[in-house]
Order: C-alpha cells, then sequence, then structure tokens
C-alpha cells in the first residue's frame, strides 16, 4: 500500500462525492474489448516499412506503441520511479508546487464541469504533475522537485532521449506527407513548445463511478506517452474503446490536434481517456511536443488542391490555446473552432 495523499491532504481511500461523475461520463468499463489494442511497431525495422506503418497506424488509429527506439528501460524505469518518489511526498512537501496556475512546474487535479450545473466541478482521479521541457537545455531542470534527489538528473537525461525519439518520428511523419523530412520540424517554428505532464493514478475503491483522466485529443503536435506496467489508457477506435495493452520498454505515440490540422486531416488526432483501477498505483509521463506560440498552423498548402480544399482555417498557436483554455474543464471542441465549411 503506498503512502499517497491528494496534495490537498485527503486520503484516497474512499470516493468522495466530488469525485462522482454524472452517468453520462462514466466509463462503462464491462464494455471494453479487451483483447483488442493498437498497432505496435518496431523502430529498428527498414525504414522504408516503417514509414508506412507508421503512415497506416496515424490515419486509422492516431496511436501506435514503438518498441527499440533505443531508450533504456532502466532511465525509463527511473523516470516512473522518481515521478511517483515526488507524488508520494506528503501534501506538505507538494504544496511548494500547488496553486498559482501560472507556476512553471505545477501538482494539480484535473476537473470536468457539469453541462447542467457549470459551477459545479468534479475532480479526476489523477495527480498531475505538469512542467516544460527541452530536449537541449537543461534551463527547465531548476523547476523540478529535489526530492527525490534524482528527479532533475533523471529528467534531463530522458528528456534528451526523448528529443531525439521526436525528431525521428517528425521526419517520418514528414515524409509520410510525401514532404521533405524537415517539413514539420520547420512548421513549428522558432521557438517550439515542449510540456511534459506526469500523471499519477492512485488505486480507486470504485472505478466505476471516475475516471483518471476525461476523454480528450492532445492539443500539440506530438505525444510521446511512457508508462508504468498497468493498463488505464484507452482509446476510441470506430465508436468503441480499446485498452491500450503495456508491452515493456514501450512508448505510446499519438497524434496531436495541430498534426490532424497541419496533415489537413490525414493523421488523426484521436479522443482517449484514462481509467482506473482498484488495486495497483498506475504512473505515466506524457511528454508534448508542439508550435511555437507565434507559428502560424494551418493545412500545408503542398497537400491543398481542387480535390482536397483546406478543412481548417489558418490562425496563430496562441490563438488556439486561448479558445482551449475558454473550454477548460468542458467537453473540448477546439480544433472544430478553427474548421472551414466544406
Ligand atoms: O496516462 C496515460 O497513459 C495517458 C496520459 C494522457 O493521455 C495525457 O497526459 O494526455
Ligand atoms: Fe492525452
Amino acid at each position: 500500500m503506498s503512502t499517497f495523499r491528494w496534495a490537498n491532504g485527503a486520503n484516497p481511500l474512499s470516493i468522495d462525492p466530488q469525485f462522482i461523475l454524472p452517468e453520462d461520463k462514466r466509463p462503462f468499463l464491462f464494455e471494453v474489448a479487451p483483447m483488442d489494442s493498437i498497432p505496435v511497431i518496431d523502430m529498428a525495422m527498414n525504414e522504408g516499412i516503417l514509414i508506412e506503418k507508421i503512415v497506416k497506424a496515424s490515419e486509422e488509429y492516431g496511436f501506435f506503441q514503438i518498441i527499440n527506439h533505443g531508450v533504456s528501460e532502466e532511465l525509463c524505469r527511473g523516470m516512473l520511479d522518481a515521478i511517483a518518489a515526488f507524488i508520494q511526498l506528503p501534501p506538505e512537501e507538494k504544496a511548494l508546487f500547488t496553486g498559482n496556475e501560472t507556476k512553471d512546474g505545477r501538482v494539480f487535479s484535473y476537473f470536468l464541469k457539469d453541462e447542467n450545473a457549470p459551477s459545479k466541478k468534479i475532480s479526476l482521479w489523477s495527480e498531475i504533475f505538469s512542467h516544460f521541457w527541452h530536449p537541449y537545455t537543461d534551463n527547465f531542470i531548476r523547476v523540478l522537485p529535489i526530492n527525490p534527489l534524482e528527479y532533475r538528473e533523471v529528467s534531463g537525461k530522458f528528456a534528451k532521449e526523448i528529443g531525439v525519439v521526436m525528431d525521428r518520428l517528425l521526419l517520418i511523419l514528414s515524409r509520410g506527407l510525401g514532404l521533405k523530412e524537415d517539413f514539420l520540424h520547420t512548421r513549428l517554428g522558432k521557438n517550439p513548445t515542449y510540456r511534459a505532464q506526469a500523471n499519477y493514478y492512485p488505486p480507486c475503491p470504485d472505478p466505476e463511478m471516475t475516471l483518471g483522466l476525461a476523454v480528450h485529443t492532445d492539443i500539440l503536435l506530438l505525444t510521446l506517452v511512457l508508462s508504468s506496467k498497468v493498463q488505464g489508457l484507452q482509446v476510441i477506435k470506430d465508436e468503441k474503446w480499446l485498452s491500450v495493452e503495456t508491452l515493456p520498454n514501450a512508448f505510446v505515440i499519438n497524434i496531436g490536434d495541430q498534426l490532424q490540422v497541419i496533415s489537413n486531416g490525414k493523421y488523426k488526432s484521436v479522443h482517449h481517456r484514462t481509467v482506473t483501477n482498484k488495486f495497483q498505483t498506475r504512473v505515466s509521463i506524457a511528454m508534448f511536443y508542439g508550435p511555437d506560440e507565434d507559428a502560424i498552423v494551418g493545412p500545408a498548402e503542398e497537400l491543398v488542391d481542387d480535390d482536397h480544399p483546406p478543412l481548417y482555417r489558418n490562425y496563430r498557436f496562441a490563438e488556439f490555446m486561448e479558445e482551449f483554455y475558454q473550454q477548460k474543464g468542458l467537453r473540448r471542441r477546439v480544433k472544430e473552432h478553427f474548421e472551414l465549411p466544406q
């Protein structure tokens, strides 16, 4: 049994009314197909076939897992252990990271607004540590915890290695659009957005009443997720929920909203959620990569012609983020706001 307590000091042993979702938002876990999962792609295979597989998965699922990605299992385990040790610190120690929304490194829990009573907030069953990261510089390290002692060092190493994997994926996804390999990289602009979100899901006494994370799409360009060996991520496919199988030393990759827009709808940014379970703690970290605030995002001109009209209008990325904050706590329809009438 872990020593975890929520940052507000509460104990997660019983499910408080503030966590109980309205019926239409509950997970209905018994309806989730246990045997299906998302494609698994071996990054060590021949580059031509690799591109084909990644393109197909990005079109059909918006999600895939990669193995043989080159990041050591030891480093990944170190990252997840450090996150768990930090979130399991007593609330007094986490207090340094709670409160103010503008903080660079912040501990909080997400909530959903009840559409029938918008002032009512329903908490989700996870505690989040969110901060920036960077693949080449160590500047972000100073906002990270010093307890456990290894948090900063592990994060620095992890970020560098994830940066290499992300760059390779961007190159493959660019070529998969029939474009030059630096296409997506260039599109992100001068100062791309790098955000990390560590998710800690304590065991939940009644997993049917709550969610770990609400149904959402990721809003940046590309996401890489490392998680512990406990299932919890579910993805929509053909209007049904699929449970993502957890494989040793694999990363889950998913297409974000900006890549759906830039690829003019070819690559899909797909709805997903996390669910909880009664007995095991689950830990994950999502590494998000996206455009510069000032970057202009819109369908690549190279992909637009009479047969393929643009599905979205161009926007400054900061404009997208403003719309995202407006919709906070509600069912998110952010990219829909930028759709062009067809
Ligand atoms: O915990 C996971 O596996 C996924 C987390 C996720 O979807 C997110 O942080 O956006
Ligand atoms: Fe996500």
